[in-house]
């Protein structure tokens, strides 16, 4: 059986925050404001997971209400998710994500983030692809006001 499924997301940049970034953490002055770590990237991979499930999505399962998710590890989120892809038979196709962001440069990160992304997902490197584009200067992305992520994947179960 194969499953797809998508995911999006967008956090604005906040000061004195670190950024994180599909699990690591970029040298940038600013970061993602949110109510966990903001890791947009991670959020779009989520909710990825979760639709091809048919569950929902990331704010149903830790709503940004609830003081336990307060400053939460988006790691920690993803592989709660994908502990759920697991108990229900599913192995990663692959999964494609893109990071829409005007700065930074994320070409240097992008083999750091498919390896993480890779181990909470338990999934050859090769079947994880990580991309970036600005939006060329144009609308929030491209006045850098914030980052946007989306993401796909193909889940299959024997
Ligand atoms: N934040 C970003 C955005 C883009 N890249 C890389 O640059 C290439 C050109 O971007 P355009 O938006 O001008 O098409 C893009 O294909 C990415 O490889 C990046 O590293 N970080
Ligand atoms: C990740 C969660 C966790 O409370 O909070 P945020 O970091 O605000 O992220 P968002 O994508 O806005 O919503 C999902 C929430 O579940």
């Amino acid at each position: 059986m194969i499953k797809v499924g998508q995911g999006f997301d967008v956090h604005a940049f906040a000061e004195n925050r670190p950024l994180i970034l599909g699990g690591i953490t970029i040298p940038y002055p600013l970061g993602l404001a949110g109510h966990s770590d903001a890791d947009v990237l991670l959020h779009a991979i989520s909710d990825a997971v979760l639709g091809a499930l048919g569950e929902g999505d990331i704010g149903k399962h830790f709503p940004d209400t609830d003081p336990n998710f307060k400053g939460a590890d988006s790691a920690e989120l993803m592989r709660f998710v994908w502990e759920m892809a697991e108990a229900k038979g599913y192995r990663l196709g692959n999964l494609d994500a893109t990071v829409i962001a005007q700065r930074p440069k994320m070409a240097p990160y992008i083999p750091e983030i498919r390896g993480r992304v890779a181990g909470l997902v338990r999934a050859e490197i090769s079947d994880i692809n990580i991309k970036a584009t600005t939006t060329e200067q144009l609308g929030f992305t491209g006045r850098e006001e914030g980052i946007a992520a989306m993401a796909i994947v193909c889940l299959l179960k024997n």
